[in-house]
């Protein structure tokens, strides 16, 4: 996990995506289960997808968009949905740009060509999601998490996190959990499960949580980029390196995720 400054996504923008997505949670809960996702759905409100596999309860309420988000905005703001949309259209056009420098980025600093990735192309075309989070002000935060330790499933998240403490990293060692403090205008960038698993373990996933806060309603906008589900995941190796992983595609690695969660990467191991 890193921040990246200098990324060119103006301020303006990243106030404007938290504004709005502070509109939607600040809605009345009725209000907002009128765009609740469905039951086996990908987009809409809802709670954590992780949340099955905790008994501690997460204070936390998320909302789903992966591309257009038209339909779900017209059910919160019948007359109203057009600033909201136009908003969430420009931040992902800019979010795939910087996630495709990012990635290019990655790719120089592990040697590896992009026509040696055969997918390469494709993630030009993959339909990345964007994830709006919220953290309401918690009475009690010792009692709950904000979201429970997870991975990132895909190759990269970036992340926009309104100006308050909440997330948190897992350094091995001594250090265990450390506060991912806000810097004004960075963005926060993840390293996913598939990129951990293209470069060979050479990028570590990053487990990470939010904790719960008494002081102030904390808002986060994810965006999760990654190829598209057919693609094949085949570790890139150094010269005289084996590969840590079998080859499988996203889809399939998506599907072992959704069954056993932060177990998956070992169970892909060779
Ligand atoms: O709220 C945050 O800062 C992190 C959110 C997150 O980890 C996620 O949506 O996967
Ligand atoms: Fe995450």
């Amino acid at each position: 996990m890193f921040q990246v400054i200098g990324h060119g996504v103006c301020l303006s923008l990243l106030e404007e995506v938290e504004a709005e997505a502070r509109r939607l949670f600040e809605l009345p809960a009725r209000q907002k289960m009128k765009a609740l996702r469905s039951p086996g759905g990908a987009t809409g409100y809802g709670t954590a997808r992780i949340t099955p596999f905790f008994s501690k309860n997460m204070w936390h309420e998320g909302f789903t968009i992966m591309g257009s988000c038209v339909d779900h905005a017209k059910e919160l703001w019948p007359r109203n949905y057009k600033r909201f949309c136009d908003t969430m259209v420009e931040y992902q056009k800019k979010m795939k740009a910087l996630a495709y420098q990012l990635w290019l980025l990655v790719l120089k600093s592990l040697d590896i060509q992009e026509k040696d990735v055969t997918w390469a192309a494709s993630l030009q075309h993959s339909e990345a999601a964007l994830q709006l989070n919220s953290y309401p002000c918690c009475p009690d935060p010792d009692r709950v998490l904000g979201l429970a330790p997870h991975t990132d499933t895909l190759l990269l998240t970036i992340v926009h996190q309104s100006d308050s403490n909440g997330l948190q990293v897992f350094k091995d060692g001594v250090l265990g959990w450390v506060s991912v403090s806000p810097i004004a205008g960075a963005l926060v960038v993840n390293v996913g499960d598939l990129l951990h698993i293209v470069s060979n373990a050479r990028f570590l996933t990053a487990y990470h949580r939010v904790v719960a806060n008494q002081a102030c309603h904390r808002v986060s906008i994810a965006y999760f980029y990654g190829p598209p589900a057919e693609s094949e995941l085949v570790p890139i190796l150094p010269k005289l390196q084996a590969p840590c992983y079998r080859s499988l595609t996203v889809k399939q690695y998506v599907s072992v995720k959704a069954k056993h969660l932060e177990k998956a990467l070992s169970l892909i191991r060779i």
